[in-house]
């Protein structure tokens, strides 16, 4: 059988597959359990919302799968293969996260060329230059504000900077931490919009964490609500725009959820 067809019947048609997840802080007598059991796949090229109120655990997650946290036991495995804690540069350039605040991601005396070469050139890119003009184009910047610093950009100008920092690594799965909701509703959807379009073109599969509802309706197919470390309900997203969840709790998180708007 060629390896070509090898490599076709080997790939995992998850692409991020989380089984009894448990992530700790904290020493001794102070030592608590943030994430309880929790269990997640998602398929490749899907879109998995993680929502719950704050201090449910939903960035503790992505910080454990993107090797931000360590002190965890469970099983994570991307395209089939477990991943160990310790963080292998394969493995760092597959996963690829965005944080909420692009204030605080972006090193505000780097300029918009250096934070985008530093990681090609640690994961030995070719093509440096031409890899940084396509990245800013292709997140809507345009080549221009290839030597602008940090401060010079707005809000929404920086998390396109964060989201083609992440974009350029060529990653299969990107975890997304409310990546919009430190800026302002008018540049919010734009942003969405722009993590959608790249999410079709480039078949990702992404993990969003978002306390609002309303954007995983729009991003998402699917979703798992979090409660005190614990995943209490899964749902598609088809199912929460009904508003038939399962859940007690989901139905509140429903009901409290401002700006939540049930599509017709
Ligand atoms: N570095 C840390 N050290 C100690 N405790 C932490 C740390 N990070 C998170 N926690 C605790 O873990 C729990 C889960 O926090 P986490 O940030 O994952 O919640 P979240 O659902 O993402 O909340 P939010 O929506 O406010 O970001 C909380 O009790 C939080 O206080």
């Amino acid at each position: 059988m060629p390896s070509s067809d090898n490599a076709t019947l080997n790939k995992s048609p998850i692409a991020l597959d989380i089984q009894n997840l448990n992530v700790y802080f904290g020493e001794g007598h102070e030592k608590f359990r943030a994430v309880k059991d929790v269990s997640i796949s998602v398929e490749a090229g899907g879109s998995f919302g993680l929502v719950g109120e704050s201090g449910s655990g939903k960035s503790t997650v992505l910080r454990a799968v993107s090797g931000l946290v360590t002190n965890w036991d469970g099983t994570v495995a991307v395209n089939g293969e477990p991943i160990s804690k310790k963080r292998e540069m394969s493995y760092c350039r597959t996963i690829q996260m965005v944080f909420q605040d692009p204030y605080a991601s972006l090193h505000p005396r780097h300029s918009i060329d250096r934070t985008l070469s530093e990681p090609l050139r640690l994961h030995k890119f070719d093509n440096i230059d031409d890899r940084v003009n396509q990245a800013l184009i292709d997140v809507g910047l345009g080549t221009s504000f290839r030597f602008r610093y940090p401060h010079q950009l707005s809000g929404g100008q920086r998390q396109r900077v964060a989201i083609a920092r992440a974009l350029m690594l060529e990653p299969d799965i990107m975890l997304l931490d409310e990546p919009t909701s430190a800026l302002d509703v008018s540049v919010q959807a734009e942003i969405l919009n722009l993590l959608s379009d790249i999410r079709k073109k480039r078949q990702l599969t992404y993990i969003l964490v978002t306390h609002d509802l309303a954007v995983v309706a729009h991003m998402c197919d699917e979703i798992a609500v979090m409660s005190h470390g614990e995943i209490v309900e899964v749902m598609d997203v088809e199912t929460m725009r009904q508003s038939k969840p399962q859940h007690e709790y989901t139905r509140e998180l429903l009901e409290a959820s401002e700006g939540y708007q049930p599509e017709a």
